[in-house]
């Protein structure tokens, strides 16, 4: 699918990298999300920070190495937060991450969004249907869940890739990311992890990480979604259902090593 496609043996770079250097998250995250995207930030070697109040949410944007924005729980007050960090991130060049929550199911995500799309998201990470709809397309999904498969979001992702800039991930059975122009599939993961809430969002979370500490936007986001797949299977393999998956998954991005890296990522 493409000639940009990063190696297990990057990936595990990147990874590296990002215990090395601890970058600081600021996350303007919902509440359903902040205790697991903290947890998976930490486990990865992140230092995480939940920070949205309207007077100090553009400030701490810029002491971050990233930023994740993500409209879960929005409110007009969160909204005017998370304009205000992605400007400030956009024009101090911190990278930023956006995660459109459930951005099909109502005309003010659809705004918000939209809003937010100009500030040039480093990365729009969601799922099938979430890209579909913020690229204008049919999808709706079901509250927060998608109803597309990731493969049926490939031509919405390039087409608000080449809108933004940056780069889209598509996140599913199989994880898509592209800047428009290359397109990368990266296997791995379990559909279990669908059952435990706010998995996209640490997912999302987890590309926060990367594109604090790698050069390259779609390198750090491909090699973030291949740890978090590869983590998430191994937590699956000896998960008893979603309430072990979910704390094996951090145990398993605390522990994962390089063999199993380079051994276990698949991106092509
Ligand atoms: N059917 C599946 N098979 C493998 N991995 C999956 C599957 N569904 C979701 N995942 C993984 O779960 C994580 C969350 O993705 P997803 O469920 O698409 O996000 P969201 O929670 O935002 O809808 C990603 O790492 C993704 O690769
Ligand atoms: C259930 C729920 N409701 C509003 S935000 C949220 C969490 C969604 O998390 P994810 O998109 O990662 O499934
Ligand atoms: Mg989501």
């Amino acid at each position: 699918m493409a000639a940009t496609a990063p190696s297990p043996a990057d990936v595990w770079a990147a990874y590296d990298d990002v215990r090395r250097a601890g970058p600081l998250v600021h996350n303007i995250t919902n509440y359903v999300a902040m205790d697991l995207s903290a947890n998976v930030l930490l486990a990865a070697g992140a230092s995480p920070a939940m920070v949205h109040a309207r007077e100090e949410a553009a400030e701490f944007a810029q002491l971050a190495g990233a930023v994740v924005v993500n409209i879960g729980t929005l409110s007009p007050e969160w909204a005017e937060s998370m304009l205000g960090a992605a400007r400030v991130a956009s024009e101090r060049r911190v990278p930023w991450v956006l995660d459109p929550v459930a951005v099909g199911a109502t005309a003010y995500r659809v705004k918000v969004a939209t809003d937010l799309l100009p500030l040039r998201p480093t990365v729009v990470r969601g799922n099938a249907s979430e890209i579909l709809a913020l690229a204008g397309a049919a999808g709706r999904g079901k509250g927060v869940d998608s109803t597309d498969e990731s493969a049926d979001a490939v031509e919405a992702a390039i087409e608000l890739a080449a809108r933004t800039g940056g780069v889209v991930a598509v996140t599913g059975d199989v994880d898509i990311v592209t800047d428009g122009r290359n397109t990368l599939r990266v296997e791995g993961g379990d559909p279990l992890m669908a059952r435990v809430t706010a998995m996209g969002c640490a997912a999302s979370a987890m590309v926060g990480a990367f594109v604090a500490t790698a050069a390259e936007p779609m390198v750090a986001t491909a090699s973030a979604l291949a740890v978090f797949g590869l983590a998430g299977e191994r937590a699956a393999a000896q998960a008893a259902g979603p309430g072990s998956l979910r704390w094996r998954l951090l145990d398993e991005l605390h522990g994962l090593d390089e063999q199993s890296v380079l051994d276990g990522v698949r991106i092509s």
